[in-house]
């Protein structure tokens, strides 16, 4: 199998070219976790697949590295869309990409050929609770709402990028409890389909440090759908503004994103190549 190994911020995933091979469809929970091995396989967060598609020039898959499905991946779209514009797939610089969780737009910034930042439009975030999905009484949104896990209180703000996110503010990025709260929460039962797990330190209205744990993949150096989440939280519990761009450190680097009066919500960062090659044996 001809693989692409890619990252946006660190969150690294291996690309398959499902234009110019094919893959069995009951063996790729599998494969994701087999590539996704740092010790017996290519070492990834994951596998991402870039497929023909009948609503988009493109459409992409995303497997986390315990092999489950995700309907989105914001790190993934930006390296799916360099890829796509890289290999021809697409002529044009602005082209929909087609998702699990519903179609979004991509715009590639290029310089002699090679896409260095790509602007997504991600859409608009989901943030009834029954569409998160999270259990509880049935309100349109959970804000800063207390959940109570392990004897700690918590202030959790539920936000669907298409895929579910739990953000909650912390003082001090360096001290949040990323790997013990981040698993408990990720398959709490009160999210029926697990979630993403993320922590902000608000710097000010438009800069945020950003941690997360990942559902199915535990902690990466980057979630782009987290950091969109993370940005909606902040406006959404009134340390943002909409309309105002918003700087996202990450721990593999940083992402510029804006959660537009149209209540759509844009995000750029960079996508780029770590190698290529053949997997599986000769
Ligand atoms: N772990 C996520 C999928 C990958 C999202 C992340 N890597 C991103 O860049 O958005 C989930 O199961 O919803």
């Amino acid at each position: 199998m001809h693989f692409t190994k890619m990252h946006g911020l660190g969150n690294s995933y291996i690309y398959v070219d499902l234009f110019k091979q094919t893959l069995d469809e009951d063996k790729l929970a599998s494969l994701a976790i087999e590539v996704a091995d740092k010790n017996k396989g290519i070492g990834s967060d994951g596998m991402i697949l870039v497929c023909p598609s009948e609503k988009a020039p493109v459409k992409m898959r995303v497997f986390n590295n315990d092999g489950s499905e995700a309907k989105n991946c914001g790190n993934g779209l930006r390296c799916v869309a360099k890829f796509a514009y890289e290999h021809g797939y697409v002529k044009e610089k602005t082209f929909q990409i087609e998702t699990l969780g519903g179609l979004v737009e991509a715009t590639v910034h290029e310089e002699n050929g090679v896409v260095q930042l790509v602007t997504v439009d991600m859409g608009k975030p989901v943030l009834a609770r029954k569409l998160i999905p999270m259990l509880g009484e049935d309100k349109e949104q959970v804000v800063a709402e207390p959940f109570l896990l392990d004897d700690e209180s918590f202030k959790v703000t539920a936000v669907s990028m298409g895929n579910p996110h739990a953000v909650m503010f912390v003082d001090d990025i360096s001290q949040a409890p990323v790997d013990e709260i981040g698993p408990k929460m990720e398959k709490d039962e009160r999210f029926p389909e697990w979630v993403n797990v993320e922590f902000v330190e608000v710097v000010s209205e438009t800069e945020i440090h950003f941690r997360v744990w990942e559902r199915g993949s535990g902690i990466t150096q980057a979630c782009g759908t987290g950091a969109c989440a993370a940005v909606v939280a902040s406006i959404l519990n009134g340390q943002a503004e909409k309309g105002k761009e918003v700087t996202v450190h990450l721990l593999g680097g940083d992402l510029q994103i804006t959660w537009l009066e149209n209540g759509h919500v844009l995000m750029t960062g960079a996508a780029e190549v770590i190698c290529e090659g053949v997997f599986g044996r000769k």
